[in-house]
Formats: structure tokens, C-alpha cells, sequence
């Protein structure tokens, strides 16, 4: 597994390329959607605080993930928006902020559940729990080699998680196999005494022959 030297900067891993290439297409600087703002509640802004004073210590390696890919969609189809950032009114939707543990190839996300991502009546939709525990493995396979696709994707919902409420999302690299990586990712309370889903999935990297977007 290769680390770039460039990844242990408190700043963002992929937005860094990118904000290169933006203000040549966007005049105006983008919204970092891994900021806190004014709908994060007192967990998830006490949360935030805790990983992101870890991000000072060098010896942790630990990086903040920002919000590059919701602006970099739109290089390709203007009208793109990263679906889980695609929703204006803060905390309506998907509020979160992913870290990245370098030297425990670990990552942690802390999700705040808005009122729109609603399924059984007070709690969350099973399709925005799957979309997030997605995104969290997605990324952190991506940041462990380079782009992936999820391929499979096994999703266990073992409690309900209640509507507003705040949740952490982790995720650990079991498995590295030649362009295949098996992540497992548990979604628990944020005190980690409650088990909501468990997920395990296999994010490869896409061969040359694949059919895949091709800016990955
Ligand atoms: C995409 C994102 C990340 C990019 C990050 C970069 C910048 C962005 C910045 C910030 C990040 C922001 C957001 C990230 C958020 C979300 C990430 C979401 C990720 C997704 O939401 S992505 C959409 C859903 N995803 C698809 O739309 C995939 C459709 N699919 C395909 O595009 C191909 O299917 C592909 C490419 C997967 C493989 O195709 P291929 O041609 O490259 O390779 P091949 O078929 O040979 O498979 C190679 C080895 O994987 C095994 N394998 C294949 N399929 C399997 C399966 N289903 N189960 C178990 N094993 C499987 C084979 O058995 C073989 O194993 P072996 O080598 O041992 O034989």
C-alpha cells in the first residue's frame, strides 16, 4: 500500500488537485461541505472537535476528507452534483465529515441524519444508510490505491437509526487482494454501544477494459 507523503496534510486529499483546476471553472471558491455549520448538533460538532484536534498529531497521520468530489462530477456534466452533497439546506439531508486514520488504514465518519432521509417513520431509510456506509468505503479504498467502483456492496441493518440523530461510520481494510479491496464497515452509536448495520464490501479497481466512468 502506498501513502503519499502529500496525504498527511490536516487538508484534504482529493480537493487538492482539484482545487487547482476549479476557479478556472468556478469563479467562486466551493463550499467546503466537511465544515461544520449551523445545523450540526452538539455531538456531532463535539465529535468533529475530538478527530480534528487527532489531525494535529503527525505521528496519527490522520486527514480530514473534504468535499472535492462534490465539485469534481460537475467538470464532466455541469448539472452533476455528488448525490450525497446534492441537498442545499444544511442539515437536511447527508451532514458528514470523513477522517482517514493512515496508520491503522482505518476510517471514521460521522454522519448527522437530516429529516429528508427518512424511511420508517422517525428513523433513517435503509437506502441512505447503504448510500453512506458506499460512501465511506468507497473513499477509503480509494484513498488506499487509487479510484475504485464498489463491485459488492453486503449490507446487514441490525437497529434502526433515529431521524437528526448522529452516528459514526467505520470502516478497516480486511483484505487487500491484487486490485481488490475488502473493506468491512460498522455503523454504530456515537458512544459505540449500539450496533445499528454492519456492512462488508469489495472495492476493485477498475480494469482497463472495464466499462467504467472513464476520468477514474
Ligand atoms: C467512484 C469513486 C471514488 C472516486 C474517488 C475520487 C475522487 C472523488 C473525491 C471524493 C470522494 C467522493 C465520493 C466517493 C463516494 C462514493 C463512492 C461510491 C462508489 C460507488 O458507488 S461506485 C458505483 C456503483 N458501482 C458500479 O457501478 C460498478 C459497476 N461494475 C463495474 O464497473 C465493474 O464490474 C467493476 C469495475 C467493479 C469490475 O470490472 P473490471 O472489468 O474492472 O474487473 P473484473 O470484472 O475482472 O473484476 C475484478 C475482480 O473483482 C471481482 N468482482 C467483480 N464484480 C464482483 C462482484 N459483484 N462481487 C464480487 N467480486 C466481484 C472479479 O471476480 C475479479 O476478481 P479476480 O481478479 O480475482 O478474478
Amino acid at each position: 500500500m502506498k501513502l503519499s507523503k502529500k496525504k498527511k496534510n490536516k487538508q484534504t486529499v482529493f480537493c487538492f488537485n482539484v482545487q487547482h483546476v476549479l476557479p478556472k471553472i468556478f469563479p467562486r471558491k466551493p463550499r467546503d461541505f466537511s465544515l461544520p455549520n449551523s445545523s450540526w448538533g452538539k455531538e456531532m460538532m463535539e465529535l468533529y472537535n475530538h478527530y480534528n484536534r487527532l489531525t494535529a498529531d503527525q505521528s496519527v497521520y490522520l486527514c480530514c476528507v473534504s468535499s472535492g468530489g462534490a465539485y469534481l462530477s460537475k467538470i464532466i456534466q455541469s448539472k452533476a452534483r455528488l448525490f450525497t452533497r446534492n441537498i442545499r439546506d444544511p442539515g437536511a439531508a447527508f451532514e458528514y465529515v470523513l477522517f482517514f486514520r493512515q496508520d491503522k488504514l482505518k476510517c471514521v465518519c460521522i454522519f448527522q441524519a437530516g429529516h429528508l432521509l427518512e424511511g420508517p417513520p422517525g428513523h433513517v431509510h435503509g437506502g441512505a444508510i447503504a448510500t453512506m456506509i458506499d460512501t465511506v468505503t468507497g473513499t477509503h479504498a480509494s484513498l488506499l490505491s487509487a479510484p475504485v467502483m464498489t463491485a459488492n456492496l453486503n449490507v446487514n441493518y441490525r437497529s434502526p437509526i433515529p431521524l437528526g440523530s448522529t452516528v459514526l461510520i467505520e470502516s478497516i481494510l480486511d483484505k487487500e487482494d491484487g486490485r481488490k479491496m475488502y473493506i468491512s464497515c460498522r455503523v454504530t452509536s456515537t458512544d459505540g454501544s449500539k450496533l445499528h448495520t454492519e456492512a462488508t464490501g469489495n472495492c476493485p479497481q477498475p480494469g482497463e477494459s472495464s466499462e467504467g466512468p472513464s476520468h477514474l
